[in-house]
């Protein structure tokens, strides 16, 4: 670690590749802007970076911690706001300004600051985060921390399938819609045992199964148009095994989170799931947009554990 003391408060955490070459443009300039403030930059150098150097900045005195990146990048920082024992500073803030590809954590929170008319923006309010045990790839349990979704099915394919191809000649939000396309013409389906807050609810053949803390992944497709960050609950959001073509001719609406009447996606909200693998192959899991393992996993809900700063409307 190259920082050996952090004098200042606010930390700025940026990841030189995330984003387009157009947002990362835009966005270099906004981290220089930050430079000249009393502000300590730090690009990050690979994965797992962000969370070690968001650990050393909140254990050293930093209060803000400022995230120029993806969804990614935000998600190793929000487990950097963690240890083994809790939280590390209970008072520090994070304030996301986005950055990435998809950087559907943003979406919501401006769409929910929208929505309580907070003004200019920059407001602090306590969200919930989600605490996920999951399975690894070589049959490890690991856990880590999660504030936008979880998905299984076609989510963690999509994603699987994007992180292998981050050299694609087709960026930003268009790259999932295409990734999308490409999987759905391949994957079938898997069979998962939902239980929600202790309660069977039996196994589904699923196409995908979003566990949500906020509305939007897969680059602005919303999910859970309900989900609410500070509600103390998850929205599980279930898309049965349903044709191609009917998914195709409804992807309009479910882009636009305007699906609660279509008959193959249901949901329920708890604040704690277990989804249980029913069939031999694995079924890959994403979280925020980082292919991590498969199930079993178990999801719960982490009620108003992180201090979170509306980004600024002109980001
Ligand atoms: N210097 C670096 N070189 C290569 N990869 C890095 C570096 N720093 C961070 N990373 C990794 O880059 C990956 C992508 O970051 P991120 O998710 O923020 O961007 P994105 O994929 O463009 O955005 P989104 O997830 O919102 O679509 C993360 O897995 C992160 O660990």
């Amino acid at each position: 670690m190259n920082h050996a003391r952090v004098l200042t408060p606010t930390h700025v955490i940026a990841n030189p590749v995330a984003g387009s070459r157009n947002e990362r443009r835009r966005f270099q300039h906004i981290v220089r802007q930050l430079g000249r403030g009393p502000a300590l930059i730090s690009w990050t150098r690979g994965p797992g970076d962000a969370t070690a150097l968001t650990r050393y900045a909140l254990r050293n005195g930093a209060r803000l911690i400022v995230v120029v990146g993806g969804d990614g990048t935000l998600n190793e920082v929000v487990n950097g706001f963690f240890d083994e024992e809790g939280r590390i500073a209970p008072d520090a803030t994070l304030l996301p300004l986005g950055g990435g590809t998809g950087s559907d954590f943003v979406r919501t929170l401006r769409k929910c600051g929208d929505e309580k008319d907070v003004g200019t923006g920059m407001e602090r309010c306590a969200i919930d985060v989600m605490r996920v045990s999951y399975t690894t790839m070589d049959g490890r349990r690991e856990a880590r921390y999660a504030v936008n979704i979880a998905s299984a099915g076609l989510g963690g394919i999509v994603v699987r399938n994007l992180q292998a191809s981050r050299s694609n000649l087709v960026h930003g939000p268009l790259s999932y819609f295409a990734t999308i396309i490409r999987c759905l013409q391949t994957y079938d389906h898997d069979d998962v045992r939902i239980v929600a807050d202790g309660r069977d609810l039996g196994v589904h053949r699923i196409r995908n199964i979003a566990v949500a803390n906020a509305r939007y992944f897969a680059g602005g497709l919303q999910i859970a148009p309900s989900a609410a960050l500070d509600d103390g609950c998850l929205d599980v959001v279930i898309l049965d095994d349903v044709p191609f073509r009917r998914l195709l001719r409804d992807v309009r609406n479910i882009y636009a989170g305007h699906h609660s009447d279509l008959p193959y996606i249901h949901s329920t909200r708890v604040r704690s799931v277990t989804l249980l693998p029913q069939q031999s192959s694995p079924v890959f899991l994403e979280l925020d947009g980082e292919s991590v393992g498969c199930l079993p996993a178990t999801i719960d809900i982490v009620p108003s554990a992180l201090n979170v700063h509306l980004p600024p409307r002109n980001t």
